[in-house]
This record gives C-alpha cells, structure tokens and sequence, in this order.
C-alpha cells in the first residue's frame, strides 16, 4: 500500500533529534525514520520512546524519502554532505547545525535542491521551541509548507535571513542554557531555606514564567527592572552587585564565544 505520509528521515538521535520528534509524532502526516552513525543503544532508545523506525542504511531509503533532517554535530556535515550528494533527488534538506546555513548546503548539494535551515532549542520537547528558520533558493510552495508543518509541532517559528539565523543562535538555539545556569544558582540558594529541591525548582520556574509573561507585554526590561528595584530597597542592593560584577558584559561575552564557535 503506498502511503500519503512525508516520509521523514532523521540522520542522528541525539538531543535535538530526541525534542523536535517528541513534537513530530504528534502529527500522524509524518512518517518518521531515523539512524545514526553507529550508536545503536541509542537508536533503541528513540524506538522504544517514540516508537519510530529505526533504519541501518539510509542510503536505501533515499528514494521513498521526502525530508531528511541532519541533526548531527557541524563537524559531521561536510562528509555527510558529499554522500549525500551522490543519492540526492528533489528531498528536502533540513540542517538543524549551528552554522550550517542554506549557503554551506547549497554549495556541497547538486544545484537546485531545496535545503533550509532550522535552528529550534530544546524546549521542543515541550512545544515551547523559539525555532528560526532560512530557506534556501530552490524550496518550492509545497516545501514551505511542509517545513512549516513540522515546525508547527514543536512550538513558535519564524522566518529570517540566514544571516539573522547565525547572529542570533546564541540568543534563541543557546541561551536557554545560559538561563538554566541562573536557575541552578537560584534553586540552590532556595533550597537554604530549608524547602527541598523540588520546592525551589517550583518556585524557581514560576518565578521565570512570570517575569517571562511580564516581558511579553511589550514593557522595557530597564522599566520591568525599576518596577521590582524599590529604592533604596533589597533587590537595589542585589542589583549593584549584578552591575559590579559586570553581569551585562559577561553575557555579551558568552554570546561572542557562540559566535567565534560556530564559524566553520
Ligand atoms: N542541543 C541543542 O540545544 C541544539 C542543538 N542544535 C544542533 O543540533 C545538532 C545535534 O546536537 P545535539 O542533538 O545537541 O547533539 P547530540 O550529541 O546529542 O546528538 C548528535 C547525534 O548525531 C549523531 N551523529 C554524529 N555523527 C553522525 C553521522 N556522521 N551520521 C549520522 N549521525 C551522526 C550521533 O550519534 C548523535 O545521535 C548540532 O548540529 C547542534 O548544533 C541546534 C539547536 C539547539
Ligand atoms: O551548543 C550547541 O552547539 C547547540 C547550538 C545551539 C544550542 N545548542
């Protein structure tokens, strides 16, 4: 029987494979296969949770496959690419890399496939995913479409340019984990008072959510930041230290080292 479902070809299992099939599944056009480059425990795992097909040989998949989306390391994409150049016919090629962009594809694919670039973040796995996407020249309306379906399932999307894509991985794809830093030193010092782990990290997730809600309305964080600081008060005294210890430069720091990182 010859099925109406995109077939969907994962290459690599890992951690951003894992978040955006957690979203994926719940969408039944989709028929999902993925492999790796070996790690078969792994591949186990993703069958037995998301209960995809698993495949050996990509390459004999090739011509009933309609996307294959390249969640592997960066450094992996160049060899991969020149294989997958040879079998290449009209799919849809996804990267999810830092610094892959639709150029670096385009450049090592044969002319005229249509490639695009997706950079979500882990909270796919809960439908929370701020994914950016840039498309390359060759997607047709039909790709779009498809493209935009997938991302549907993982959370919010947006179209920018690829140029826009690599400026702002550090702030969408990386700076969740910057975030989780803070809440780790937080939940530590919540734990002090005597509540237990869970506790802190309860209390230290609603009070993100809602400075996050706060943020959504459109107010300035200088404005959010002035309204929490009473003056002369406790969090003033808080925020002097932050501003000594050079909090804002830090991150401008953090960001510059994902970007010198991401160059290929
Ligand atoms: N973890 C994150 O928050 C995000 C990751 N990404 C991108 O996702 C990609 C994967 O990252 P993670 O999932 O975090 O790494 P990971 O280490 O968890 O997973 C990498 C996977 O690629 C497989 N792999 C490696 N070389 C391969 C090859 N030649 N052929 C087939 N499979 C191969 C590994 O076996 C593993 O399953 C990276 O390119 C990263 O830039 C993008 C946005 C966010
Ligand atoms: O750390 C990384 O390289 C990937 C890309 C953005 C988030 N995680």
């Amino acid at each position: 029987m010859i099925s109406n479902k995109k077939q969907v070809l994962f290459l690599g299992a890992g951690r951003m494979a894992q978040a955006i099939i957690s979203g994926l599944i719940n969408d039944s056009s989709f028929h999902i296969m993925v492999t790796n480059n070996g790690d078969e425990k792994r591949l186990r795992y993703v069958q037995d949770t998301f209960n995809v097909e698993v495949i050996e040989s990509w390459r004999e998949e090739m011509e009933s496959t309609d996307i294959i989306v390249l969640a592997l390391p960066p450094e992996g994409h160049d060899s991969i690419l020149k294989e997958l150049a040879e079998f290449v016919d009209q799919q849809l090629i996804i990267t999810v890399a830092a610094g892959i962009g639709p150029a670096y594809l385009e450049e090592r694919l044969p002319n005229g496939t249509p490639v695009a670039w997706v950079m979500p973040n882990t909270a796919a796995q809960v439908g929370k995913s701020t994914t950016l996407f840039a498309n390359g020249s060759y997607m047709t309306a039909e790709h779009e479409t498809w493209l935009q379906a997938m991302l549907q399932q993982v959370g919010t999307y947006e179209q920018v340019t690829e140029q826009q894509v690599h400026h702002l991985t550090p702030i969408t794809g990386s700076a969740p984990a910057f975030v989780y830093k803070m809440a780790e030193s937080l939940i530590r010092s919540a734990e002090e008072s005597g509540i237990t782990e869970q506790q802190a990290q309860n209390l230290v997730s609603s009070m993100l959510e809602g400075a996050a809600a706060m943020l959504q309305t459109g107010q300035k964080p200088s404005y959010l930041t002035d309204q929490v600081a009473t003056p002369g008060g406790v969090t003033a005294a808080g925020l002097e230290v932050l501003d000594e210890s050079g909090l804002d430069q830090m991150l401008q720091r953090a960001i510059a080292a994902c970007h010198e990182r991401a160059k290929h």
